[in-house]
């Protein structure tokens, strides 16, 4: 699939898939069931963290509920604008509520550090982020995490939910490009 378009493949399948049960099991457990109303609120940022939000949201052993928030601040560029825009906003309120943001990747951070302001000024009882990939090499501001699935080296990567100009997403790894598709 894709041709050769792929340079090297960073992190398997298989590796995604034991992470995301470390990390769900952290997740369960720090965040027990509380019954009526009171569901942790995943809030997965579109449209890169949608694999990882529904295969993180599967393995965990607490109930949660799923809301959706779209901004972008890439489109099909390689490296961040800074300039973030909400393309789509959250269906609920979350004061009150105990929220997970759940993103595919920090890079510079300029997104998340953007979405935390943004969120916290709903009130929630509690915001904290898990994010399936990182690159610390890359961070122009500094976000706090909670939960942290691997650290990568700077390279742009596409699969698992990442995309270069909107392919790729569908790949059920993480791999780096072959520079020649970013000069086609
Ligand atoms: O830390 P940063 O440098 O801000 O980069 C991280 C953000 O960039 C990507 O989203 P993108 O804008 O590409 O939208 P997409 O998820 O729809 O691809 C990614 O999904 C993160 O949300
Ligand atoms: O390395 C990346 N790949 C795809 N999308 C991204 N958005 C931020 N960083 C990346
Ligand atoms: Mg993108």
């Amino acid at each position: 699939m894709y041709g050769d378009d792929i340079a090297s493949v960073l992190i398997t399948e298989k590796e995604i898939h034991e992470k995301i049960g470390e990390l769900a099991k952290q997740v369960s457990d720090d965040y027990p069931e509380r019954g009526d109303r009171d569901d942790l609120v995943l809030v997965a940022v579109l449209k890169g963290a949608v694999m990882f939000m529904t295969d993180l949201s599967r393995s965990l052993t607490v109930p949660v509920q799923m809301e959706f928030m779209a901004v972008s601040s890439y489109g099909s560029a390689t490296s961040s604008s800074g300039v973030v825009r909400i393309l789509k906003d959250l269906d609920r309120d979350i004061a009150g509520r105990h929220v997970l943001i759940v993103e595919d990747i920090i890079d510079s951070g300029l997104t998340l550090s953007w979405l935390l302001k943004n969120l916290q000024s709903r009130n929630p009882a509690s915001l904290e982020v898990c994010t399936l990939l990182r690159k610390p090499d890359a961070v122009k501001v500094e976000v706090p995490v909670r939960y942290v699935g691997f650290e990568i080296p700077n390279e742009f990567v596409v699969g698992y939910g990442l995309d270069f100009a909107e392919r790729y997403r569908d790949l059920p790894y993480i791999g780096t490009l072959d520079p020649k598709v970013y000069s086609s």
